[in-house]
């Protein structure tokens, strides 16, 4: 069966799922050549199995809120494949969360933990809860409903639950604690913990250390360093703080931000007490970005707008999916940006990548630059299993070396000889090639 076909019939099976299509057809697009004619994957039905995830999982989360109303939320887990270990994907609450976007995010999740080489499926889950304005009581009794109907399918060698969008420690505490007191057992079964009770000193920021140790290990193959670029962030929660304090760390500066309402430029660089505010900000559970402009004169507020209008080296997107289209792109190139990393899964359009790939605006997509967040999510639970504590600097040292080996990893499967290297293929077909074999080994299951 031909591409489209394929795609045409997928797309019938799963109406109203924009995005997942969307994240099939740009990761089959770059693997096609590799399946066309090969006889084990097709015998084996790989494609077929692998656009289908292993278990779907959808229920009500209810919940009382403080003025003692029932709410109702729909909650989501998606288990989509295991076959090179447990699930292990993140929970995300978003209001505008579908299922559609739960089971691309899972189906990313699937490769992007493949690229890591470390033995993890790939799952995903969340709910279309809005934590903007939710009072502590709240956002507690909302963890507590949605794992009371996730608990029992879930687990460290089953699926291991990590942050997301919505959900940092605090949430991952409030989960956790529902679970163990269900399931009597202080295990690994999420990621994302304090350090104080099993978690990893870095916590959330280390995903957008691993983005930036990524762009690191790039621009050194390009003769080229992070001293003295100028880079563009959306977003301003854990992955923005996590990629800001490293890109600062390495003489970049940082100067945009943005939230739902709109975007700040600060030319003169986000430093470090203008990252210590941005916790103070996120605390409020307001999430908008337009309060950085007024407690810090100097910086411009652009109300309802994304931030790829200004000048820069790097752009690196760390909030929503699709948040770059085709003319955001157009606007990147023309204010000079050459390097476009993915920190927020499927940031960018497919008409997007493409218009980048055509300018020569280096794309590195989120499957290889948050691999960094599955590593993390790794050592946490060989810490937990092993009952030890590393510190920082080891766990950041083994982060590094993950980074640099995927990048070679993109690097060789994507090189296309004189053309340069295509990031987002040599992702895939590495990530591909690894979960495929796993698949065939299984039989079929
Ligand atoms: N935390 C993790 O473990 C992890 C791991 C891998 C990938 N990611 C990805 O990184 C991205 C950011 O996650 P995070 O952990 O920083 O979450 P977070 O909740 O800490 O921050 C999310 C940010 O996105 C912004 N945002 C949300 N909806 C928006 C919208 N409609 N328009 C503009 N901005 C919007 C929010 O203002 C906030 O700044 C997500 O795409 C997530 O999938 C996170």
């Amino acid at each position: 069966m031909s591409l489209d076909r394929f795609l045409y019939q997928l797309q019938l099976n799963n109406p109203n799922e924009p995005e997942f299509i969307q994240g099939v057809r740009v990761f089959l697009s770059t693997v096609e050549d590799r399946i066309r004619d090969d006889f084990r994957l097709s015998n084996a039905a790989v494609l077929e199995r692998l656009t289908e995830p292993d278990r779907v999982l959808q229920f009500k989360v209810p919940w009382l809120n403080d003025e003692g109303r029932v709410i109702v939320n729909r909650g989501y887990r998606v288990q989509y494949n295991n076959a090179l270990g447990p699930y292990s994907g993140g929970v995300r609450f978003h209001p505008a969360l579908t299922l559609g976007t739960v089971k691309m995010l899972a189906f990313e999740q699937v490769f992007k933990n493949s690229l890591s080489s470390l033995p993890l499926g790939g799952a995903m889950g969340g709910a279309n809860f809005d934590p903007k304005g939710k009072s502590e009581a709240e956002i507690m009794r909302f963890c507590q409903s949605y794992i009371l109907q996730l608990w029992d399918a879930v687990g460290a060698d089953i699926d291991i639950l990590g942050g997301d969008i919505g959900v940092g420690s605090r949430e991952v505490g409030y989960l956790f604690g529902m679970y163990k007191k269900l399931t009597h057992q202080h295990s690994g079964a999420f990621t994302g913990k304090s350090p104080d009770w099993g978690g990893t000193g870095l916590r959330a920021e280390s995903n957008g250390y691993g983005v930036v140790y990524l762009l690191k290990s790039l621009l050194k193959r390009h003769n080229d360093s992070l001293g003295g670029k100028t880079i563009a962030v959306s977003g301003f929660g854990n992955m923005a703080h996590g990629v800001i304090k490293k890109a600062n760390a390495m003489g970049a500066k940082v100067v945009t931000i943005s939230g739902p309402d709109g975007y700040v430029y600060d030319p003169g660089g986000i430093d470090s007490t203008k990252l210590e505010y941005l916790i103070e900000l996120r605390a409020t559970s307001q999430d908008l970005v337009r309060p950085y402009s007024i407690e810090f004169p100097g910086t411009i507020y652009v109300e309802g707008k994304k931030p790829w209008e200004v000048e820069c080296d790097v752009a690196i997107p760390c909030a929503i999916q699709n948040e770059i289209d085709v003319k955001e792109a157009g606007m990147l190139q023309a204010n000079k940006c050459r390097y476009l990393i993915e920190a927020a899964d499927q940031s960018c359009t497919e008409e997007a990548i493409q218009f980048l790939m055509d300018n020569s605006i280096t794309y590195v997509p989120s499957k290889a630059a948050n691999v960094g967040s599955v590593a993390i999510s790794a050592l946490e639970l060989a810490q937990n299993t092993m009952k030890v504590a590393w510190s920082d600097s080891e766990i950041e040292n083994r982060l590094q070396d993950i980074m640099e080996r995927t990048y070679n990893l993109c690097r060789q499967f994507g090189s296309q000889n004189k053309e340069g290297v295509n990031y987002l293929r040599g992702a895939n077909v590495a990530a591909f090639q690894r979960v495929a074999e796993a698949m065939i080994d299984q039989g079929a299951v």
